[in-house]
């Protein structure tokens, strides 16, 4: 079906780096906002300024996790232990709350400043699935992820949408672990084993793997497709035109 096995009967697709040119925004502001507690914590302690690695750090410890877990990872890789706080921390307090605040109002002021596009490749291949009729989710760990796809114009184009704020109300571990794609899965009536997960996130296509999931197409927009391979992906395509050119 559309570039996968003729059993794959849904369709699940990551936000970020998959339908909309939104990854590179996302590792940006997380390099502005850690590198800005990096430097104050180098003041502080007298220790060396190590910058965030807006590729290798990013793709390790960040892509494709929900906020507050991308904040926890990176700075454990670190082994700085900082307190949880709450959502009533101002921005940039020294807690896991206010880095991951002042992350989201940078990312919210790069979207407002930039717009959002989405990838025609993508739009074309999920109008395709449209007009066949066959179920359409998308799975975000961004709580942002409905304002991001109106802002890309294709909000109207998914039967299901699993975002960070889904996955908070019901209680769902975020990616790596599988259960935003299998409750989404389950939302559109469809065992994972007919399903395809579309992701470009490390995080995301181990998600893919753990759920058991018919395929997991990963979308390689960095070059880092044997990563892919390695962490889950069945499949590795740099867009997905290449799977409606498969097509007869
Ligand atoms: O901060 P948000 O918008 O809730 O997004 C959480 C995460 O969403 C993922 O889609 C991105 O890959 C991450 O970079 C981001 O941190």
């Amino acid at each position: 079906m559309l570039g996968l096995p003729d059993d794959i009967r849904a369709f699940l697709f990551d936000l970020d780096g998959v339908l909309t040119q939104t990854a590179k925004v996302h590792a940006a502001a997380w390099k502005d906002t850690f590198d800005a507690f990096l430097r104050s914590e180098a003041d502080r302690t007298g220790g060396q300024f190590v910058p965030f690695d807006a590729v290798t750090d990013y793709d390790a410890y960040v892509d494709g996790r929900p906020r507050l877990d991308g904040t926890r990872e990176f700075l454990h890789s670190r082994g700085i232990d900082l307190p949880e706080g709450t959502d009533a921390d101002p921005p940039n307090a020294r807690t896991v709350h206010g880095i991951s605040l002042a992350k989201n109002d940078t990312v919210l002021r790069m979207i407002r400043e930039q717009g959002v596009e989405p990838y025609d490749g993508s739009v074309a291949y999920v109008r395709r699935l449209r007009a066949l009729g066959l179920p359409r989710a998308v799975v975000s760990s961004s709580a942002n992820c409905r304002d991001v796809l109106r802002a890309a114009g294709i909000d109207d184009l998914f039967d299901v949408i699993v975002d960070g704020i889904v996955a908070r109300r019901e209680g769902l571990p975020g990616k790596p672990a599988p259960d935003t794609y299998l409750h989404a899965a389950r939302t559109l009536g469809v065992e994972p084993a007919h399903a395809a997960v579309f992701e470009d996130a490390l995080a995301g296509v181990a998600s893919g793997r753990a759920g058991g999931f018919g395929a997991v197409v990963g979308v390689d927009r960095t070059g880092q497709a044997a990563e892919l391979r390695h962490h889950g992906a069945t499949v590795v395509v740099e867009d997905l035109s290449e799977l409606l050119g498969e097509q007869p």
